[in-house]
């Protein structure tokens, strides 16, 4: 199995990877018939949380195609996009809160490596921005023909191996999985392999996992 700890989101590898300076937009996605929208930190009540999902042109674009590759039966549903700093704070922390109530006695070094798993760290540093601050970042599932969201064989956000991509789920768990990851792969998407729902496209992670010397975006605000 392709296992986080072999393949965590290395921090240290971003300083290997030239910064993004594109200054493409970002677009609204709400108005798009090739998915549902459903900002889910918004929907939530996250202090900060933007009700329209905001991703760079060319992710949008990208999206369209993984949209396109989705099998009969199947609809691409976009949670989360651009991200401000002070929401990946709160996202942090409260991922942090969570890995300390599971595991009581897991050492802080311990807790720092899990948390890392299903949060980056907020950061706007163009040299190590958090994934979702530059616009190529983008949380999504599956819902069905009428719009029910999809059991993924975890919760969304839980921080637990069961929210690794190719965790041993329920087969039919592990065969929506492939479905989405397919989509998006095909349509030039990476996934982070600790989160089934994560992909990039563009920025520094994008760049680390498809081998790319340089990233396309660096952070950038909605202004
Ligand atoms: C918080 C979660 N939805 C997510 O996006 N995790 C990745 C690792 C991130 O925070 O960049
Ligand atoms: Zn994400």
């Amino acid at each position: 199995m392709t296992s986080p700890q072999n393949h965590a989101l290395d921090w240290d590898a971003a300083g290997q990877i030239a910064p993004g300076t594109s200054d493409e937009p970002l677009v609204p996605t709400s108005t798009c018939a090739h998915w549902i929208t459903w900002p889910v930190y918004f929907k939530n009540g996250l202090d900060g949380a933007l009700a329209e999902v905001l991703v760079r042109a060319s992710v949008y674009d990208r999206l369209i195609k993984a949209s396109c590759n989705l099998p009969e039966g199947y609809q691409l549903v976009l949670l989360d996009g651009w991200r401000s700093k002070e929401v990946q704070n709160t996202l942090f922390h409260t991922i942090r809160q969570q890995v300390i109530a599971d595991h009581p006695k897991l050492k802080p070094n311990e807790i720092e490596r899990l948390t890392l798993q299903f949060a980056s760290r907020p950061s706007d540093d163009p040299l190590r921005p958090s994934p979702h601050i530059t616009g190529g970042s983008v949380d999504v599932t599956l819902a069905d023909p009428d719009g029910q969201f999809l059991d993924m064989g975890s919760q969304f956000d839980e921080p637990s191996e069961r929210s690794w991509t190719l965790a041993q789920v329920e087969p039919h768990h592990m065969e929506r999985r492939h479905v989405l990851l397919q989509a998006m792969t095909t349509a030039g998407f990476t996934n982070l392999p600790s989160e089934w729902w994560h992909f990039d496209y563009g920025n520094w992670v994008w760049a680390w996992y498809s081998q790319e010397p340089k990233a396309i975006f660096g952070p950038t605000d909605a202004a």
